[in-house]
């Protein structure tokens, strides 16, 4: 039997002869099976029957696996879901268009990173080149997709993530596998990987966990110089670099908000990931000052009264201690600020200038969701049609 490459031939695996064993471990002779199937099962287009739970109250409903093997190139995805959510996720451009996600270059390397073993923190993403800020790191779809919920007990999930996971073309099932874990205990190894590597994902307008195993290796660091976002649409994770990298750096994310304190920031990195944080802005006390620093100088601008110090000049000082922080993928806010400041002293270029950038960060870090696109955008077409427009000069 010759097989197409281009037929997605995983979706009739009775009408392959590459079938030698099932999932449960049992070998079957299959030398009777008649290679005649033509017809897509009526659980098309995913390529196993959907395995369920029973109805669960705290979801009104059931969550069932449901795997597309040939998905993104053979990457495969695995569900775990209503079976609302999975007809939802099956109307999105990766599957209705798969060329959307080959067009730009979504689950190929790009050839910014390479991966090296780091002294106290495993394996980290290093640079292969010098890059500049807004060059692209990564941009992955998730292998495996689990709806938040605390209904089942841990065995059962257990059950139903393992599934899902083994079900993966192997490439990707052995990827996630080799992930790092938080605990090391093997009877939950499918829910420790995702305690150490999770991403939230909105999928559906619901919290569901997600697993992208090349991104995973990215490090935590408080002054991180990437930023990623999650476009729900593509079902896509993208990383890209906030201020210069050099070849050979480290490439880190932020794994909790920078903008808490230390003693919040260390508190989330010990109780969700039990690693203590060494960066310098973990080490050092005058972060906290900055911080709030920072915070005292959001509420001068954000004050709109007659007595209020709000200015062009307390903007710049305040995007200064953004930079300072290395806090350069955070700085929607302040740019936001500084837009704001200058208009209402009527410095329209200014204005336009920093709301363009408000703009550019809050796609980096919220992707085109971000709540404040709709003003920016105003801002940079007619800064004069805002109501901030020389409101400080009157
Ligand atoms: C998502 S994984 C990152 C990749 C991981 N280093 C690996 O080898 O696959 C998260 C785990 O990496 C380690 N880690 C991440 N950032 C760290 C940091 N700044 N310092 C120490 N360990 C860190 C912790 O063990 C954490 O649970």
């Amino acid at each position: 039997l010759s097989i197409s490459s281009s037929q997605c031939w995983h979706e009739y695996p009775f009408s392959t002869v590459n079938l030698q064993s099932s999932r449960d471990g049992n070998t079957y002779n299959i030398d009777h099976i008649q290679v005649t199937t033509v017809n897509p099962p009526s659980y098309a287009p995913w390529s196993y029957p959907p395995i369920c739970t029973s109805i669960l109250e705290s979801v009104g409903d059931k969550l069932c696996v449901y795997t597309n093997t040939s998905f993104s190139n053979n990457r495969g995805i695995s569900l775990f879901t209503t079976p609302s959510i999975a007809a939802h996720v099956l109307t999105l451009p990766p599957f209705q268009s798969p060329s959307d996600l080959s067009d730009q270059a979504i689950n190929a390397n790009s050839g910014a990173w390479y991966l090296s073993q780091l002294p106290g923190r495993g394996l980290g993403l290093l640079a292969t080149k010098p890059m500049v800020f807004k060059d692209r790191v990564t941009a992955y779809t998730p292998v495996s997709i689990a709806y938040l919920e605390t209904e089942l007990s841990t065995m059962e999930r257990e059950k139903f993530w393992r599934i899902a996971v083994d079900q993966l073309p192997e490439k990707s099932r052995s990827m996630y596998l080799d992930l790092a874990t938080v605990y090391g205990i093997e009877q939950v190894k499918y829910q420790d990987v995702v305690k150490a590597n999770t991403f939230q994902m909105e999928v559906g307008a619901k919290n569901h966990l997600a697993i992208f195993p090349e991104t995973s290796r990215a490090n935590h660091g408080c002054a991180p110089n990437a930023q990623y976002y999650i476009d729900p649409n593509l079902l896509t994770h993208f990383v890209h670099a906030t201020r210069p990298i050099e070849k050979d750096e480290e490439i880190l994310i932020s794994y909790t908000s920078p903008l808490e304190s230390t003693a919040n920031r260390q508190d989330h990195l010990s109780h969700g990931f039990h690693f203590k944080c060494t960066c310098s802005r973990c080490t050092d006390t005058s972060s906290d000052a900055a911080l709030a620093s920072i915070q005292s100088l959001q509420k001068s601008l954000n004050d709109w009264s007659d007595s209020s110090s709000g200015s062009p000049a307390l903007a710049e000082e305040l995007l200064q201690l953004y930079r300072d922080e290395g806090l350069e993928g955070f700085m929607d806010v302040p740019y936001g600020f500084a837009a704001l400041a200058y208009n209402a002293v009527g410095d329209e270029d200014m204005a336009r200038e920093y709301a363009g950038k408000a703009l550019e960060l809050g796609l980096m870090k919220d992707g085109s969701w971000t709540i404040s696109a709709q003003i920016w955008r105003e801002m940079l077409k007619g800064p004069s049609g805002h109501w901030s427009y020389r409101m400080r000069m009157l």
